[in-house]
Formats: C-alpha cells, sequence, structure tokens
C-alpha cells in the first residue's frame, strides 16, 4: 500500500510534484484527526470542516404501475468524515454515490427526499451548505462562449465576498488557472457542447474544479473529479486535493476505477453497494476488513478495483451479487471498523445538541444584487453577440426578407383599390415576420440554459427573477436591432406612406409586436416540459390569433362564443394600429371602376370601417399590447419559479 505524500506545490503547467521536507504521510484518518475539534466554541470555520449523518435514507420519486411511488437510493447510512479528510465514495455504477453525496452536501435534486440526520460540526444541514462548501458536479456546464478568464472572473464575481479587490481576485484566478494547467487555453473559448468543441474534456474537468476552489470552501465535495482525465492529470488533480486537505480542508469525492496511485492518496474511503455502505474508514483497514469474510484482493491488483468488483452487481447472478452485499453490509454494520465511525457520530451528534442555539458565525459579504444583474447581463450579452455565424444568419434572414418583401410590392402601394390591399397585406407580413419567427425561435432559449440555470441557482448564485431579468435585458436588444433594420430596408421599398413620422410609428410597433411575440414564446416554453409539447399547443393558439386578426374577417361578423379572443390577439392590435398610421387623414382613393355595383373606398375611414378598426383606438392597442406582453413574462416567470422548484 502506498503512503500519501505531502505536497508542497502542485503545478500541473510545469509537471512537477514537491514533497515536504521529510516526505511523511499527513495521515488524515478518522483515527487522526489534524486539527482536533474544540466544542467549548464555536468558531467552526477556523478548524474546519466534521461531517456526520445518521439513518440517512434518500428516496426518488417514481411511478409504480401508474401510481405514484417511492424507491429507496441510500438505505439508512450512517457516517463521519473528520476534518482534513481526502474521502473517496466509491461502489460499482447506480450504487448511490452521487445521491449520498448530494444529500450530504444539501444539493439534492427536486425529485427526491432525504429523511435523516445530516451535521456540519454538529449543525444541521441547511441552505449555509451553499455559501459554506463547494460542490464539482459530474458533468460540467458552461457559457461557451466565454473564455477561461472570462468565465472565471465572471464566477468570482458572483461568488467571493464582495470586499475582496480585483487585484486579489486576479490573483487567485492567475493562480488557479497555472495551478490546474489551463494557462496554455487562458484565452480560449470553453465551447458549446455538441456544436464546437473548444476545451478538452480533461480541461473543461479541471476549470469546473477551479471554480470550486474560488471561494476556497472549508468543505468540498467532488462528483467523478477524475472521469475524462488521463491518468496524470488524475493524478495531479487528487494530489492537489490531499495538499488542500493538508491545509485542514475536508474533501468528499466519489470516484470510479482509481489507479492504486490515485486511490492511495486518498486518507479514507467509503464503500456503498445497493444503497447501503459496505465500508467506511482508513484504505488499509479495508483490506483486512475484506480478508476476514473471505474476499482476498489478489496480490498485484489494484485494491480499488477489487472492492468494487466484489460489490457489484453482476448481471446474470443478480441474486448471488445481493446476497454478497447484504452479508458485507451486514457484517460491517456490527463490525470493528464501524465502531469507531460510530465514536465520532455519537460525539457530534452530543456536542451539536449542547451547542443547538449556537449557530454560525460568518464573516462573508454577497456580492451586491445588482452587481450580479450586471454580471449576469454582460454575461448573456457576451454570449449573444459572440455567436457570430448565428448573428449573420439571422441578420442576414431579415435583410433577405425585407428585400424580398420590397421587391415583390414594388409599385403595388398606391392609392388605388388594388393599393389598399397592398397595403394591408403588406401589414399583415411585416406583422407575421416580426411575430413568428421570433416566437418560436425563442423557444429553445430557455431550455438550453436551463442545466446551467438550476446549477447556479441551486448553488445561491442569484434568484430566478434576477436570470430572468437578465435573459431578456441580453436577449432583447439584439433582437430589436435585427428588427429595426427590416423594417428599415422594408418599409421604405414597400413604399408605405412616405413621412417620418409613419415611419417612426410602423418601426415602433414592430418592435412592440416583437416584444409581445417573444414573451409569448418564452411563456410557451416555460410552461410545458417539452418544446415539441409546448410547440403542439402555441401552433393553434397562433391560428386563432391570426383569424382573430381583423385581416381575414371582419371582426364585426365573428361569432360571439369566439368574438372576445381578438382581445387577446396583439396582431389584430398590431394591425389596426399599423391601418391607422396609413390610412389616417388619407382622402380621394381612387375608384377606376364605372361599375356603380363595385363597391369603392375612397376614403381612409372607409378602409377602416371595411376591416372594423377605428382610428380612435391608437393609444388602446399600444397599451394593450404592451400589457399582452407584460401578462406573458408574468406567466412565463412563474413558469419558470414552478419549474425550478420541481426539478
Ligand atoms: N431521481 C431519481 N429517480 C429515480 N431513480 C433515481 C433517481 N436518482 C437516482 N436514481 C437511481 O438511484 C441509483 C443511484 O444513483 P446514483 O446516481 O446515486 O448512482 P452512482 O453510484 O452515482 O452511479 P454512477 O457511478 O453511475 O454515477 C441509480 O440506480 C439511479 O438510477
Amino acid at each position: 500500500m502506498h503512503t500519501t505524500s505531502r505536497l508542497e506545490m502542485v503545478d500541473l503547467d510545469k509537471e512537477t510534484v514537491s514533497e515536504s521536507e521529510n516526505g511523511s504521510s499527513p495521515t488524515l484518518s478518522l483515527n487522526t484527526p489534524s486539527t482536533p475539534r474544540q466544542y467549548n466554541k464555536w468558531s467552526p470555520m477556523e478548524e474546519g470542516i466534521t461531517l456526520a449523518w445518521r439513518d440517512l435514507n434518500v428516496y426518488a420519486h417514481c411511478k409504480l404501475n401508474g401510481k405514484k411511488s417511492y424507491k429507496r437510493i441510500i438505505n439508512g447510512a450512517s457516517g463521519a468524515v473528520k476534518t482534513g479528510s481526502l474521502v473517496a465514495v466509491m461502489g460499482a455504477s447506480g450504487s448511490g454515490k452521487s445521491t449520498l453525496m448530494s444529500a450530504l452536501a444539501y444539493r439534492n435534486p427536486g425529485a427526491t427526499v432525504v429523511e435523516g440526520e445530516v451535521l456540519v460540526n454538529g449543525r444541521p444541514i441547511g441552505d449555509y451548505m451553499r455559501s459554506l462548501s463547494g460542490f464539482m458536479h459530474q458533468d460540467e456546464f458552461f457559457v461557451g462562449s466565454l473564455t477561461v478568464w472570462e468565465h472565471l472572473n465572471i464566477m468570482a464575481r458572483l461568488k467571493l465576498d464582495r470586499r475582496t479587490s480585483k487585484s486579489e481576485m486576479n490573483l487567485k484566478i492567475e493562480e488557479l488557472i497555472r495551478n490546474l494547467g489551463l494557462t496554455k487555453c487562458k484565452y480560449t473559448r470553453i465551447g458549446v457542447e455538441h456544436t464546437e468543441k473548444v476545451l478538452s474534456g480533461g480541461e473543461k474537468k479541471r476549470l469546473a474544479f477551479a471554480t470550486e476552489l474560488l471561494t476556497d470552501p472549508q468543505l468540498l465535495f467532488c462528483d467523478e473529479p477524475t472521469t475524462g482525465l488521463d491518468s496524470y492529470c488524475a493524478q495531479k488533480i487528487v494530489a492537489m486535493m490531499n495538499f488542500m486537505t493538508s491545509s485542514g480542508k475536508t474533501i468528499v469525492c466519489t470516484i470510479h476505477q482509481p489507479s492504486s496511485e490515485v486511490f492511495a492518496m486518498f486518507s479514507q474511503m467509503i464503500l456503498l453497494a445497493d444503497g447501503r455502505i459496505a465500508y467506511m474508514g482508513s484504505n488499509s483497514n479495508a483490506l483486512d476488513f475484506f480478508q476476514t469474510l473471505g474476499y482476498n484482493c489478489p496480490n498485484n491488483y489494484n485494491p480499488a478495483d477489487f472492492y468494487i468488483r466484489t460489490l457489484a452487481v453482476t448481471p446474470g447472478s443478480e441474486e448471488a451479487s445481493k446476497q454478497t452485499i447484504r452479508y458485507i453490509c451486514d457484517h460491517f454494520a456490527v463490525s470493528e471498523y464501524i465502531k469507531e465511525v460510530e465514536m465520532v457520530i455519537q460525539y457530534e451528534f452530543h456536542m451539536g445538541r449542547s451547542l443547538q442555539a449556537q449557530t454560525f458565525r460568518t464573516n462573508f459579504k454577497e456580492q451586491l444584487w445588482f452587481v450580479k444583474l450586471f454580471l449576469l447581463i454582460y454575461r448573456g450579452l457576451l454570449a449573444y453577440w459572440r455567436d457570430t455565424w448565428l448573428l449573420a444568419i439571422r441578420l442576414v434572414e431579415k435583410m433577405a426578407v425585407a428585400l424580398l418583401i420590397g421587391l415583390c410590392y414594388v409599385g403595388a402601394t398606391t392609392h388605388d383599390q388594388k393599393g389598399i390591399q397592398a397595403i394591408q397585406g403588406a401589414i399583415f407580413i411585416l406583422i407575421c415576420e416580426n411575430t413568428f419567427i421570433p416566437m418560436y425561435s425563442v423557444m429553445a432559449v430557455f431550455p438550453q440554459d436551463r442545466p446551467l440555470f438550476l446549477r447556479e441557482y441551486r448553488s445561491g448564485l442569484y434568484s430566478v427573477g434576477m436570470y430572468y431579468f437578465a435573459k431578456i435585458a441580453a436577449m432583447v436588444p439584439g433582437l430589436m436591432l435585427e428588427t429595426f433594420i427590416f423594417s428599415l430596408i422594408a418599409y421604405w421599398l414597400v413604399g408605405l406612406r412616405a413621412t417620418s413620422d409613419s415611419f417612426w410609428l410602423t418601426t415602433f410597433v414592430i418592435l412592440l409586436t416583437l416584444n409581445v411575440s417573444l414573451a409569448c414564446g418564452i411563456f410557451f416554453s416555460n410552461a410545458f416540459d417539452s418544446i415539441p409539447s409546448a410547440m403542439s399547443f402555441l401552433a393553434p393558439f397562433d391560428f386563432l390569433l391570426m383569424i382573430v386578426s381583423g385581416l381575414f374577417l371582419k371582426l364585426s361578423s365573428l361569432p360571439n362564443y369566439i368574438s372576445w379572443t381578438k382581445y387577446l390577439s396583439w396582431i389584430m392590435y398590431a394591425s389596426e394600429s399599423l391601418a391607422i398610421v396609413q390610412w389616417e387623414g388619407v382622402h380621394n382613393i381612387t375608384c377606376e371602376t364605372t361599375n356603380e355595383d363595385i363597391p369603392c373606398l375612397t376614403e381612409g375611414s372607409e378602409v377602416m370601417e371595411r376591416y372594423s378598426f377605428s382610428f380612435d383606438n391608437f393609444n388602446r392597442d399600444l397599451w394593450n399590447m404592451f400589457i399582452i406582453g407584460l401578462i406573458f413574462h408574468v406567466l412565463a416567470f412563474l413558469c419558470l419559479c414552478r419549474k425550478t422548484k420541481r426539478k
């Protein structure tokens, strides 16, 4: 068995690992804590973190024969992790490692129920865990268009104490970049999963680790920090963790198939099988424990592989595997090895009870809300403007459609009977172009962002409202600019009323239409669980809005049972207000025919009458569009809150 090395410095860039002067092991096990806890005063931050849990059960909601039911994932687990420990949580895939760690870290996914007690330095865990501890997830989510440095810079500003100076922050970021071997990709974009690959998987893992280390947490949870890394990088990351624990930090990691070298660096391990604790304690004792039960690790065999193989459920012999697991777990529960863990648990719970009135004293000052909002908007804007390919496509699409519309209408929008149809048709096309395309394209925005948002929200970085507002604020200006360019080209090419007032009013109405349509798309995408189901409800809704817009059917002829829907139709309000802009004050519309049987509209007011529109409704139309947009935003926000709580 290897002994752990005390590391003075772990620098992945320089590829050097220097040992301490005496090269001795820090031996941070349950038996020999690095810093004994003092229970006569309550200053846990200085004395490190001891984690203890008792009778922990975690259930997941599931459906059995169509009925709501619960599946037990963690089964009555008890344990403790002392200050300065580097703990490996191991077990076969599906044994419950991630679930146990999430429960200990107070970061349970919404679909699970946790029963039992978890204490941090004697205090029941709660929301404070978000600021006290770091949690590195198994899969990383980033804003792909940011560079490594930008990402760390924004996260530092969001996470660190607001009194931290800029130079301190920069120093910290530089140090992390250097220590985690990210120097050569410091100014490289992170890249978007599945579409653009820029940082390697290992670099992303190290970046995720660096993000958690920004706050220098006393307690760190890492879900498979070495998965996807080559053995050299894996070793360096664990060596870095080992080094951190020597200064009193407590680190709990789930880990898959560690090499012997990596495994030897952990001071303690927790073996899980079928949601139960199969072993907890020092690495060296584990071999003895398995040996006493008749399971011998072959010579030159990686002990980590041996434990996982012994505790795995083998396909084809599930019952035999489960019997083995039961045998090992039952024996561990009454073994000598659990006794020392139980002592720590008893001690923590007893001391916790006598100090219940005490609370964590923390001097941490969270970043100001408006600074966080600014950072989120800034990050959103960077993501929006850096996606140059998408921006270019959208701009070209807008300009091409504007040109096409213009070319089709050249010479058609005259003030005669044919011109009435052409002008009304052009109005409808201007509205449609800024209703349906934005409405459907915005539907992907929130679902795409959801994993990152949920993670950051759960780690307490910002509120749902702040995220929603920042998202809209970062997205809408660019879309409005595209719409303005569209309006500028289409309006004059089509040959609509040639006054600057009419142009600006038309542009304003189109921009308002765009905003209501975006709000509607955002609402539908947040109201449903998937984009296809949202679309299947949105499509009929759109048709209804279009039919009651006044352009296809005289509004006064709508049947009573459906006529009320016109008040929801911002397409109707936009059509009416744009018609007002075009026809107000228009007289002497040419009538080409002398046949009195064919009706001729010679006044703007007659055109309005034909569509059941009124010149008096201009302000009402604008206000109603604004209110509908606002209602959609409020509903979308409420749906997002509901979804956030549920997930
Ligand atoms: N929300 C959930 N609903 C239903 N089952 C769940 C849920 N979360 C976890 N599980 C199940 O619980 C078991 C343990 O899951 P967990 O992710 O904790 O395992 P793990 O040991 O971390 O696995 P891996 O090493 O493959 O990541 C698995 O069988 C998983 O399918």
